[in-house]
């Protein structure tokens, strides 16, 4: 255990477009960053948030009021580096309590140079931005006796464009196809494979989160991961069992070369799971519209309805535009929705082996409950595979 006294007596203040201004001490590195301000509700998991490459150009608030007290580890991470553009929090751990950990969290931030604001009043920001919708801002750090720099954050938070129209899954994804070959920490705690099934998946990589891509391992999975860019034939040339499209960050319909491949894709008949980003590329292929919410899906206690069987799942959750639901084409039927406001949380294709779901099965953190949807995209490639041998 060890105690850890702030490094700095630096202030920092977030101020919103709107020029709502919200006081705190400086966590992190110094300086500035400006980006779409949403709040996630989940206790713990700040570290595989903040790594998260689905919240670039994103400032995260944690509702959570005591953030930081089990440290940083090398291991807790969705990607190789941190996303998020700043972190906004109520109280900062000063101890960071946990055998695994080898960094307080304000160190963890400075070593990544992010920028962090603590002492906020979170739920004050948090109501504004549920009242308001999520709206940009900026975080900017400052030395104690200076003047708040207010003026200046609030024109860098309007110099944004936000996220409607962005295509960043092309920034966060990676640049060269590579093999993944890493299990989850589920098989050492005796999780066991459904069968061994060899299956080669080929993973659109538009941002993906590591424990998606362990899940599909811990299956058997063969994992080829290919950047987002990636055109259909490339992909077909590799002759996939089925095909993965990953979560990743900003406005889904810009992404306009993973819409065609994955057209090409539902042309061919090759099997198809989407989560988040990838459930959104597949209804936009598909015929089907998105939009962008008024404050989104950030959290770990998500409940959606699987409609089909009336049951509930506590859902991962992290995602600001959406599926609209009254537009699906009569190809795509609804599976899941939303207990907290009724939006689309899973589709599937009603002529071809595809599905898609808006939450995070892979959870990291969260809960594990819509686990199962991974079998399901395994049984998809076992049925397609059985169908196509008897053809
Ligand atoms: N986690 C994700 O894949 C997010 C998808 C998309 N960028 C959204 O915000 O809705």
């Amino acid at each position: 255990m060890s105690i850890k006294k702030s490094k700095t007596a630096r202030k920092a203040i977030l101020v919103l477009a709107d020029g709502t201004v919200f006081y705190g001490s400086a966590l992190g590195a110094d300086g500035q960053a400006v980006g779409e301000v949403v709040f996630n509700t989940a206790m713990t998991g700040y570290q595989e948030i903040l790594t998260d490459p689905s919240y670039a150009e994103q400032i995260i608030t944690f509702t959570y009021p005591h953030i930081g007290n089990y440290g940083t580890n090398n291991e807790d991470v969705e990607s190789n580096q941190v996303w998020a553009k700043a972190m906004v929090i109520r109280d900062r751990s000063m101890v960071a309590s946990n055998f695994r950990s080898n960094l307080s969290l304000p160190d963890y931030l400075l070593k990544h140079g992010v920028v962090g604001i603590a002492d906020v009043d979170t739920r004050r920001l948090t109501h504004h931005i549920r009242e308001h919708g999520s709206q940009n801002g900026c975080v900017m750090t400052y030395a104690a006796d200076a003047e708040a720099p207010i003026a200046e954050a609030q024109a860098a938070a309007q110099g944004f464009g936000g996220l409607a129209g962005l295509d960043l899954a092309k920034v966060t994804s990676c640049t060269e196809a590579y093999q993944w070959d890493q299990g989850s920490w589920l098989l050492e705690e005796g999780f066991t494979k459904p069968s061994s099934t060899d299956f080669h998946v080929v993973a659109y990589d538009f941002g993906a989160k590591m424990n998606i891509l362990r899940m599909l391992v811990d299956r058997g999975c063969k994992v080829t991961v290919v950047p987002a860019q990636t055109p259909a034939a490339d992909v077909l040339s590799m002759n996939p069992d089925g095909i993965f499209l990953s979560n990743g960050p900003g406005d889904p319909g810009a992404c306009d070369y993973a819409i065609h491949a994955i057209q090409e894709f539902l042309k061919q008949g090759v099997p198809l799971f989407g989560i988040c980003l990838g459930h959104q590329l597949l209804a936009l292929a598909s015929g089907a519209k998105t939009m962008k919410m008024k404050i989104g899906h950030h959290g770990a206690n998500h409940p959606v309805l699987d409609i089909a069987h009336g049951t509930v799942m506590i859902t991962s959750q992290n995602h600001g535009f959406a599926v609209d639901a009254d537009s699906l084409p009569s190809t795509l039927t609804a599976t899941h929705k939303s207990l907290f406001d009724g939006t689309l949380q899973g589709i599937r294709h009603n002529e071809k082996p595809a599905f898609g779901f808006q939450g995070h099965p892979e959870a990291s953190p969260g809960s594990r409950d819509a686990m199962p949807l991974f079998d399901q995209f395994i049984d998809l490639m076992k049925q397609h595979a059985t169908t196509h041998a008897q053809s």
